[in-house]
C-alpha cells in the first residue's frame, strides 16, 4: 500500500481512442473503449456499463475537430441515430455536455456524468485459453462472464452488482504478462507436474509479472474514484490504489461457480490445481465454503456427512 507520504510511481500517460456502443446478447448496451498509451503498442481496453461513465481524454475537445468528428470518435452524449449531427447535445434525450472553455475539458455534471460513486469494478487480465478456447485449466471465462453479469444487476446473493454501472478493465497481460506462447509451454510443464508458478519460474520468467499502472489510470481517466474491486487477489486491490485519485474501498469476492453448485463452473482436476496454488502460493483470499452436512435427502435422512476442507 502507497502511502500517501511516500511519492507514487507516475502514471503512464493514456488516452482512449475510439468508444463504440455494443448491443449485447446479455441484455444491456456497453460501451468499449480501446486506449493508446506511452508503455506499450497493445490494445488495452475498458469495457463500460454505463453511457454516462465518460472518459475524460475521450471527450477533451482536439483544435480543429467537427461535431462530426466527436461522433465518429464516439465522444457523444446519448444515442446515435440516423441524422444527428451534434456529438455534445442529445435533443431527444434533453442531454448536453459542458466543457472548459479555455482547456477543452469536460466539465462533470451529475446529470451526464457518472462520479464520486462507489463503482464496481474488474481489472481483468486477458486469456485466449480462458476466455475463447473453453479451456478447464482456470477460471478466467467464467469470471469475465460473471463480472459482466454482476454488473447489470442490482444484487446476486449477498453481493450487491453494479446496477448497470461498472467497468471491466481489460489488461492484454496474457499468461500473468508472459504472453500466450510462453503460458502454452507453462501448460506443458505443469501437464508434467509442475504447479503454475512453477511452470512461470523454469521458464525463466517471475510467478505474476503483471504491471496494473494501465489499469489505475484507465479507470481514473474514465473518472473512477471509488472502487469496489471484483477480486480474490490481494495483490489487485492494492495495485488498485492511488491516492487521493483512486481508492479500492471494497474487496467483491469471485467465488468459483464450482463451489456453489455440483453442475454449474468448471469441474475438473486441472482447476482444482490452478485455485489450490493461487491460494496456497500467491496468497489469494479464497475459501471453499465449509459444508458441515451435505443436503440430507428427506428420503434418506442417514444421508452420510461429508465436510469438505478448506482450500
Ligand atoms: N503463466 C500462466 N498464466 C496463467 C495460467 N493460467 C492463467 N493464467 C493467466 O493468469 C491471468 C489471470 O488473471 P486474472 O483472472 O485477471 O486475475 P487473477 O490474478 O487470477 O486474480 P482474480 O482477480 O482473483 O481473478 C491471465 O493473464 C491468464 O492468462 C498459467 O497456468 N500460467
Ligand atoms: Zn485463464
Amino acid at each position: 500500500m502507497t502511502l500517501s507520504s511516500e511519492p507514487q510511481d507516475p502514471l503512464p500517460v493514456v488516452k482512449c481512442v475510439a468508444r463504440a456502443r455494443i448491443p449485447t446478447t446479455t441484455g444491456p448496451d456497453i460501451f468499449l473503449h480501446l486506449y493508446a498509451n506511452d508503455r506499450d503498442t497493445k490494445e488495452h481496453l475498458a469495457i463500460v456499463f454505463g453511457e454516462d461513465i465518460r472518459s475524460r481524454t475521450l471527450f477533451q475537445r482536439r483544435r480543429g475537430e467537427t461535431q462530426q468528428d466527436r461522433m465518429v470518435r464516439g465522444a457523444y452524449v446519448g444515442k446515435l441515430f440516423p441524422g444527428r449531427t451534434m456529438a455534445d447535445m442529445d435533443e431527444n434525450l434533453g442531454m448536453s455536455l459542458k466543457f472548459d472553455e479555455t482547456s477543452g475539458s469536460l466539465l462533470v455534471d451529475p446529470k451526464t456524468t457518472w462520479h464520486n460513486q462507489d463503482t464496481l469494478v474488474r481489472i481483468h487480465s486477458e486469456c485466449y485459453t480462458g476466455e475463447t478456447a473453453w479451456s478447464a485449466r482456470c477460471d478466467c471465462g467464467e469470471q469475465f462472464d460473471h463480472a459482466g453479469k454482476l454488473m447489470g444487476v442490482e444484487r446476486e446473493g449477498d453481493i450487491i452488482g453494479g446496477s448497470g454501472r461498472g467497468v471491466i478493465v481489460y489488461l492484454r497481460q496474457e499468461g500473468r504478462g508472459i504472453g500466450l506462447g510462453e503460458k502454452l509451454k507453462a501448460y506443458n510443464l505443469q501437464d508434467l507436474g509442475a504447479d503454475t508458478v512453477q511452470a512461470n519460474l523454469m521458464l525463466q520468467h517471475p510467478a505474476d509479472g503483471r504491471d496494473f499502472s494501465l489499469g489505475r489510470a484507465i479507470l481514473i481517466d474514465l473518472g473512477i474514484s471509488n472502487v469496489r474491486l471484483l477480486t480474490n487477489n490481494p495483490d489487485k486491490v492494492l495495485q488498485a490504489e492511488y491516492p487521493p485519485y483512486l481508492q479500492c474501498v471494497e474487496r467483491v469476492p469471485m467465488v468459483p461457480l464450482s463451489w456453489t453448485s455440483d453442475h454449474d463452473g468448471i469441474h475438473s482436476a486441472e482447476i482444482e490445481g490452478y485455485l489450490r496454488t493461487k491460494v496456497e502460493r500467491m496468497g489469494h483470499l479464497l475459501q471453499r465454503p465449509l459444508k458441515l452436512h451435505s443436503s440430507v435427502s428427506k428420503s434418506n435422512p442417514s444421508t452420510k456427512v461429508t465436510t469438505h476442507t478448506l482450500v
